[in-house]
C-alpha cells in the first residue's frame, strides 16, 4: 500500500509515454489518472489536431496552463502533461507548487517508433516529421531536465516494468511518497 501526497506530473517528449505509463502508474498507486491532453478535449469537444488547426497553438497552450492548474488543486493523482507544457515557465512553477515532476527520457530513435504510425499530434504535421521529432528533442532536453525526477524509458522497458521504476523513483522522496 502506498500513499501519495502530491500530484506526480509525468513530462517529456510525445512517444515517452506519459499516458500509458500515467494509466498503469496511477492503477498501482491507486490515485486517479488525469490527462492534460484528455481535458482540453473533453472541454472543447474537439480533437487536438483540430484545436491547434482552428485555434492555434497559443490558445492551446492557455488551455492546457488552466487544466493543469486546476488538475494540480484536486487530490493527489498522477497527471500526464502535453509533451510541450513542461517547456513554460508558468507550468514548471505550478506543477513545482503542488507537485513532483518525473521526466520520462527517452531516446529519440525509440520515440519515433512509437509516434511515427499516428497523426494525432499535430507537431508532427510536417513534411519531414522524423526530423521534427528529432529536432525538438534537442531543444526541449534542458527544459526537460529541469524536473525533480527522471526515468529513463528505453525500448526495452515495457509500459509495466516503467510504472515500478517510477514507483522506485518516487520512494526516494518519502515527502511525496510513503509506503504504509
Ligand atoms: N515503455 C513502453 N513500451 C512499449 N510501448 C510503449 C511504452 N511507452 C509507451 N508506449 C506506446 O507508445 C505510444 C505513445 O505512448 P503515449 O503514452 O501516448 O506517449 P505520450 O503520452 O508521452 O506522448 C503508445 O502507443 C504507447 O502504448
Ligand atoms: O509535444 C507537444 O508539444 C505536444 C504533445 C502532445 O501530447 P503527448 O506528449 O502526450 O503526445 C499534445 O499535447 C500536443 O500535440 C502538443
Ligand atoms: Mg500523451
Amino acid at each position: 500500500m502506498y500513499r501519495l501526497h502530491k500530484t506526480v506530473a509525468l513530462v517529456g517528449m510525445m512517444g515517452a509515454g506519459k499516458s500509458a505509463v500515467g494509466t498503469a502508474l496511477a492503477r498501482h498507486l491507486k490515485v486517479p489518472f488525469v490527462d492534460s491532453d484528455d481535458e482540453i478535449v473533453k472541454a472543447a469537444d474537439r480533437s487536438i489536431a483540430e484545436i491547434f488547426q482552428r485555434d492555434g497553438e497559443a490558445f492551446f497552450r492557455d488551455r492546457e496552463f488552466e487544466v493543469i492548474g486546476r488538475l494540480l488543486r484536486e487530490k493527489p493523482a498522477v497527471l500526464s502533461t502535453g509533451g510541450g507544457a513542461f517547456l513554460a515557465a508558468r507550468n514548471r512553477e505550478q506543477i513545482s507548487s503542488h507537485g513532483i515532476s518525473v521526466w520520462l527520457r527517452a531516446d529519440p530513435a525509440v520515440l519515433w517508433q512509437r509516434v511515427r504510425h499516428k497523426t494525432t499530434r499535430p507537431l508532427l504535421h510536417t513534411a519531414d516529421p522524423r526530423r521534427t521529432l528529432y529536432e525538438l528533442c534537442e531543444q526541449r532536453e534542458p527544459f526537460y531536465a529541469l524536473a525533480d525526477l527522471v526515468v529513463d524509458s528505453d525500448a526495452v522497458y515495457s509500459i509495466e516494468d516503467m510504472a515500478v521504476r517510477v514507483i522506485e523513483a518516487l520512494k526516494t522522496r518519502p515527502d511525496v511518497l510513503e509506503e504504509a
